[in-house]
């Protein structure tokens, strides 16, 4: 059993996604208010393991963790016009409390910049506090009025990730940069994610930015889901929020500021990207369980496949993996199917001639291919093959995102690509913001926009931009978004 059926992932995604959510126990979201959903317990323990490593992640790189009010006063929201420009329709307001109507009106912070820094201000006084960094890992609330879906477009971003540093130049920030790159790279390779890294156009940076960068992933239906944003905003918010630290030299200067967000939409990369018609695949790393033993007894047979079982189990626990035994009195076929919809990466089946034999069945639940092994090397057997299904499930999605990409020279291809499977489109282009609208325009897809770093944006020699005729600079990325 090789390839497995993948036509409802492929052809129904939207709707293969939305009832997983549901089914495989990640979230409830009859929640009564709009974009807001409850994490069920099987999802939140998924969700934790993504968590837990980018709180080691942060540790690694001398990041503090901190945890700052939800509410913050209109007062300090409106202290940089970029970003108040680009989230004042994207907030929610609270207004009274109790029966009495506040005197300074309060936001959910959509992303917490604005709670932050003026306390930044007070923290910062000296060269010696830099570089500064801190995150946390909170609910934050933004009023989308696009189509929400559960865990990639929310109104309660319930486990919102942002890292806010602050520097002494511009070269530490772009430094601080580099790092988060690092990190959000062990994250993928941890989830068996792969991505690209593009640099935004000016006209589709984050509000208050000098730069930023998104991090996109390929989902089933050849549209991307940007899973995470580096910033670089060099003085903008320390101007507006007065922070400033005495140099060696004794002047003053403004600090240098970054920051790197990310969300729960990491989880549904995963779920979307590793899915198949039989539900979730989980990467060993995150599911919370590794192993499901079956017990398949015989009614006749005297031998204890539940005995036998729960020695498998107890070793391979021994070895730290995350085995459930499934002893529940159902038929196996049932516990196969509940199994494979929560993506449980590998199934061991044990049944009476096993227990004779001294074997195990696996059950891969990538490949669906099963393997005979024997009982004494099964813990190496158990480790081999989850690393192998970890590797595979990243090879996949590589192969996947690879055919998604495809470099053209003039509009007509670009649509041709849009027709037939969507994806990413490489186009050259000479940088100019007329035309790279144009072709958002022309394309019906957003601008990505060019490859990351600068030495992969320019333009081969001679290429023309499909606009307006003049040479091109760069390398335009252009795709379907979620
Ligand atoms: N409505 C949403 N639902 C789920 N995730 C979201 C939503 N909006 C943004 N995100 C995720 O949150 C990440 C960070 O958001 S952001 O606006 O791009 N960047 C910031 O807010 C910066 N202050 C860095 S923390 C995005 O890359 C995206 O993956
Ligand atoms: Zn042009």
């Amino acid at each position: 059993m090789g390839k497995v059926e993948r036509k409802k992932w492929s052809e129904e995604f939207s709707e293969w996604y939305n009832e997983l959510i549901e089914t495989a126990g990640i979230q409830d979201k009859r929640y009564p208010v709009k974009g807001m959903n409850i994490w069920l317990p099987y999802g939140l323990k998924i969700m934790r393991s993504i968590e837990r490593f980018i709180h080691s992640e942060m540790e690694r790189t001398g990041h503090d963790e901190v945890l700052f009010p939800a509410l913050i006063p209109e007062t300090e929201f409106q202290k940089e016009a970029e970003h108040i420009a680009g989230f004042e329709g994207e907030v929610f307001w609270v207004t009274h409390a109790g029966h009495d109507p506040l005197d300074i009106r309060l936001i959910l912070r959509p992303t917490s910049e604005t709670a932050m820094y003026s306390m930044f201000s007070l923290w910062i006084r000296s060269h010696a506090d830099l570089p500064f960094k801190v995150y946390q890992i909170v609910n934050t609330y933004r009023y989308e009025t696009k189509h929400t879906r559960p865990l990639i477009r929310v109104r309660e971003i319930s486990r919102f990730f942002e890292a806010h540093t602050a520097h002494d130049s511009f070269e530490d920030a772009e430094r601080q940069i580099k790092e988060d790159l690092e990190i959000f790279d062990n994250l993928a390779r941890f989830l068996a994610i792969p991505y690209i890294i593009s640099k935004r156009p000016d006209w589709d940076k984050f509000p208050g930015a000098y730069y930023s960068l998104g991090a996109e992933v390929m989902m089933p239906d050849g549209r991307t889901l940007q899973i995470g944003t580096m910033h670089n905003y060099r003085q903008n918010f320390a101007k507006a929020y007065n922070i400033q630290y005495e140099t060696e030299s004794g002047d003053h200067e403004y600090a240098h500021q970054t920051t790197f967000g990310m969300s729960e939409r990491l989880l549904a990369a995963v779920i979307a990207i590793h899915g198949d018609d039989r539900g979730m695949v989980l990467p060993p790393t995150i599911a919370p369980i590794q192993v499901v033993i079956v017990p398949i007894p015989k009614k006749d047979a005297e031998a204890d496949v539940f005995a036998y079982a729960g020695e498998i189990a107890e070793e391979l626990r021994a070895a730290g993996i995350r085995v459930h035994i499934d002893e529940r009195d159902i038929r196996p076929g049932r516990k196969f199917y509940d199994w494979e919809l929560k993506g449980v990466p590998l199934r061991i089946e044990v049944g009476p001639r096993d227990v004779a034999g001294r074997k195990a069945v696996l059950a891969r639940r990538d490949t669906l291919e099963k393997l005979v092994v024997g009982r004494e090397g099964i813990v190496e057997e158990v480790r081999k093959t989850l690393d192998a299904i970890h590797e595979n499930l990243h090879k996949r999605a590589e192969e996947f995102l690879e055919s998604h990409i495809k470099r053209v020279e003039t509009i007509e291809e670009a649509k041709a690509v849009f027709e037939d499977r969507r994806g990413i489109v490489e186009i050259p282009w000479c940088g100019e913001e007329s035309c790279g609208l144009e072709m958002e325009e022309a394309l019906d897809a957003k601008m990505l926009g060019t490859p990351y770093p600068e030495e992969k944006a320019k333009a081969p020699e001679g290429k023309k931009c499909p606009v307006c005729g003049r040479e091109a600079k760069f390398i335009a990325r252009f795709a379907r978004t979620y």
